[in-house]
């Protein structure tokens, strides 16, 4: 880490004028790289060398959709294009995206924001608001959720990554709260009146700076829960004109505990990220802050792009009355990420593959992901060592102010292979991400689409590759069963695989592959030696094969 920090912090900045030329080779919207990995994800054709699944042979040409969860669909309306809005950006056409809805009495969608003038009387502000940060159209989630959430009912909503979720639920929430607690004269109500949680310091962040865009003009107060607010907060005359607060579960149960943070006002909570934040690791801190919303007319709503059925039922018993929305098909990524798995044999050939896919003309940035912090400092180490330019490194191991400022320098465009854990696969939105690669194999399906989600946001193109080694191939059918449904071509022999039992499907992700990455250095001879391994497998088979 040492190293890393300093060759970082000293010398991994980008100097624009003097790469001008290797610049402009990043300029061309579909680069020689991209087109290679669609294009072995669409030939690929199973090497007898690396047949070591015995898959290539009898392939069918058929593809397998993956079972969908969604069989009872109360109602099905077809959206315009997802993000159709984004006109100045020279955004693709976009596919169309299903949207069913299930619940009673099912509020129509909006067409466009000034709907909600007329049918909700929305602040003249907010509408403004929306205008001058470029929301010109609602996305198909803002369409549905909006009016919903207006309406007081609780909601249950999904829609892949990038589409637009936040807006979803901060339109409303600030519509519904209506003036600021500031203006509002004293009715003996006081208190926070909305609560937004999400599973990472980033994403918090975020989410806050969204909710000041929309706050722009008037006196609102959003706070972002850290140890110094929740310190200020503590003073009940400061708490009780609070209007927003958004935190992980963390923060808030601890000043829960100490009994310096009522939130029995709160009439609006939000989860979002929910099934991160009903997971064992999170439900015991979100099921606290739940109870702790006491009020009668609390409305509760959950977001996320994916939910798992185990993560759904918890979802709904918490809500009342609730009405269910997906946009797309479930765990499903927007089909503008065209995805791809690699194969690399074993750990020691995966720095080589992305030393050798950053020696090539690529679009930066772009996001790797790791399955540890260890690793991921090792990696941005050895792709520093390597002379890879602007490499960055985040995760949760990191102080607060080292992470502020890879995100900051992230959101600047002054890195081009940020290094990353779990911490960043969920919710954080840099617009202009234009590759994810999964440098360790995902750990569950959701994992998957969350990391490739930090790409192909808000209606533009993304890249995914993941590379994957022999301990992975026995999770590959998952993830490849989400390439084709989404529309990405997977080789017939993936699909084909066992699909993994329960108990596997919980261990995916989870080799043990030591702390720091293998060093490229390393790998020539075992690289060898594999491959001729290899060879002389498939051969042994072939031959075996004649004389039978
Ligand atoms: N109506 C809109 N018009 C234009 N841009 C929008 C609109 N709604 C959202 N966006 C932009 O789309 C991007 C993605 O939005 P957001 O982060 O809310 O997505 P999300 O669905 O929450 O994604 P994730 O599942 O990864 O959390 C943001 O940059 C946001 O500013």
């Amino acid at each position: 880490m040492e190293a890393f920090q300093l060759l970082c912090r000293g010398g991994a900045r980008f100097d624009k004028q003097r790469f001008k030329e290797n610049l402009a080779l990043f300029d061309s919207k579909k680069t020689a790289s991209h087109r290679a990995e669609k294009s072995v994800s669409e030939n690929a054709e199973l090497p007898t060398e690396l047949d070591f699944f015995k898959y290539a042979k009898g392939g069918s040409g058929k593809r397998k959709a993956v079972e969908i969860e969604d069989e009872e669909l109360e109602t099905e309306v077809q959206r315009k294009p997802e993000l159709d809005h984004d006109s100045n950006d020279n955004a693709p056409e976009k596919k169309r995206q299903r949207v069913t809805t299930k619940g009673s009495d099912v509020p129509p969608p909006i067409v466009s924001f000034n709907d909600l003038q007329e049918r909700f009387n929305l602040p003249k502000r907010l509408l403004s608001n929306l205008s001058s940060n470029n929301y010109v159209n609602p996305t198909g989630i803002q369409a549905h959720a909006v009016p919903i959430l207006l309406e007081g009912r609780d909601l249950a909503a999904i829609s892949p990554t990038g589409t637009g979720k936040t807006l979803s639920y901060l339109l409303p929430v600030m519509s519904s709260l209506g003036v600021p607690m500031s203006n509002s004269k004293h009715d003996g109500s006081d208190g926070v009146r909305a609560v937004i949680l999400a599973p990472t310091r980033e994403l918090a962040h975020q989410i806050h700076n969204e909710c000041l865009k929309l706050a722009e003009g008037r006196k609102w107060r959003i706070v972002l829960f850290s140890k110094a607010t929740a310190a200020t907060l503590a003073v009940k005359s400061v708490r009780d004109k609070i209007d927003i607060i958004i935190s992980t579960p963390l923060r808030l149960v601890a000043s829960l505990q100490d009994g310096k943070l009522v939130l029995n006002n709160v009439r609006h909570l939000v989860l979002d990220e929910a099934d991160r934040l009903l997971d064992s690791e999170f439900i015991s801190q979100t099921e606290e802050v739940i109870a702790a919303c006491t009020h009668p007319e609390l409305q509760k709503c959950v977001f996320s792009a994916t939910l798992p059925a185990g993560a759904e039922k918890i979802a709904m018993s918490l809500l009342m009355d609730p009405i269910r929305v997906v946009v797309g098909l479930k765990d499903t990524p927007l089909p503008l990420i065209v995805q791809s798995l690699r194969y690399v044999a074993d750990e020691s050939s995966k720095l080589p593959t992305l030393l050798t896919y950053l020696s090539q003309p690529y679009n930066p940035p772009i996001l790797v992901f790791t399955s540890t912090q260890p690793r991921a400092s090792s990696l941005a180490e050895q792709l520093i060592l390597n002379s890879v330019p602007n490499v960055d490194c985040l995760h949760a191991g990191m102080t607060k102010k080292e992470r502020e400022d890879a995100v900051s320098r992230m959101r600047k465009g002054e890195s081009w292979v940020m290094i990353s854990t779990e911490v960043m696969a969920r919710g954080m939105d840099f617009k202009g991400i234009r590759g994810v690669i999964n440098y360790d194999f995902p750990t569950s399906v959701q994992s998957y689409v969350h990391r490739i989600g930090r790409t192909g946001r808000a209606g533009r193109e993304g890249l995914a590759i993941t590379y994957f080694t022999n301990e992975d191939a026995s999770y590959l059918k998952a993830i490849a069963n989400v390439l084709s449904q989404s529309g990405s071509t997977v080789p017939e022999w993936m699909l084909k695989l066992p699909k993994p039992s329960k108990l596997k499907r919980r261990q995916m992700g989870k080799v043990n592959r030591g702390d720091a990455v293998s060093k490229a250095g390393n790998i020539g001879r075992s690289l060898a030696i594999k491959r001729k391994d290899m060879v002389a497998g498939s051969k042994r088979r072939k031959a075996k094969d004649k004389d039978e």
